[in-house]
């Protein structure tokens, strides 16, 4: 069995007598993908949210294990920026692109979180800095090729079909070389020919052993993307497992009403 990168366990989060996430205990292992399910207000985004630093939770821990140094990480209680240089990098549910930016400078953006170009080195124009700001260009152009926006390139993010600004988001994440990336209803708002190109992206992302764990309620999508599925209803962990093991879960179908496993 391949490595884990990420061990949540007992994670607890409290919205004054609200309790969204109750005890959840979660593991994502080397070039997995794993969704998390669960029904409107489960507290999907409340994980996320704990996760990158955006909520302290109220009880538990998060770790990420680096495969890359053998280190392990806790970041919980770490502010967003730190959580991604340490190796999570996340998308929203609601696309948050710098609109007024091109393509390519939003990529950039993601990238400079990996580089030592200084203030003053840049203030300076030193030639290391000049140095630094050509590879990052370089590597900003071989991820849209990646994700297939290589022709929008020197347009405004604002001016992309919405397919392409969540793929952008997608790009941008990519670029901060994530150990794990968080997709947050990467499929939300995507017609069937736009989600079809998604899988194959997500997919082709995954075969270069990214590891990635997604919230997402098109059950098609997820059922034929994820090694492992962990389903929440108010907060709680109410099943694991493999996607045939998930379909057919009593719990999951009731959480349900059994209408929407049957994809
Ligand atoms: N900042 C907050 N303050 C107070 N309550 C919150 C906050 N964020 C989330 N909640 C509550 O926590 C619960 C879980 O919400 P959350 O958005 O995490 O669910 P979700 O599973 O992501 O839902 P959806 O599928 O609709 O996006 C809900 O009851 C919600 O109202």
């Amino acid at each position: 069995m391949s490595q884990t990168i990420l061990e949540v366990s007992s994670l607890t989060m409290d919205f004054g007598g609200v309790r969204a996430l109750n005890n959840l205990d979660l593991d994502v292992r080397k070039g997995e993908i794993v969704a998390l399910i669960g029904p409107n207000g489960a507290g999907k985004t409340t994980f996320f949210n704990c996760l990158t630093g955006l909520y302290v939770p109220t009880k538990g821990d998060i770790f990420l294990h680096r495969p890359d140094t053998g280190k392990k990480i806790s970041l919980k209680g770490l502010k967003p920026n730190k959580v991604t240089e340490h190796g999570l990098a996340r998308t929203f549910q609601n696309i948050r692109l710098f609109s007024m930016m091109t393509v390519l400078e939003n990529v950039m953006i993601g990238r400079h979180c990996r580089t030592k170009a200084f203030i003053a080195g840049a203030l300076l124009r030193t030639r290391k800095t000049r140095e630094e700001e050509e590879r990052i260009i370089e590597t900003s152009h071989a991820i849209l090729e990646k994700v297939g926006l290589s022709r929008y390139e020197n347009d405004f993010a604002m001016n992309l079909p919405y397919g392409a600004q969540r793929r952008l988001e997608i790009a941008r994440a990519l670029a901060t070389e994530p150990i794990l990336l968080l997709l947050d209803e990467p499929a939300a708002g995507m017609n069937p020919q736009e989600t079809i190109e998604l899988v194959s992206l997500i997919q082709e992302i995954a075969t270069d052993g990214q590891s990635i764990l997604l919230i997402e309620h098109d059950m098609k999508l997820v059922m034929s993307l994820s090694d492992r599925i962990f389903v929440m209803d108010y907060g709680k962990k109410i099943a694991q497992g493999t996607p045939s093991e998930i379909r057919s879960n009593p719990a999951v179908i009731k959480a349900y009403l059994g209408e929407e496993i049957d994809a």
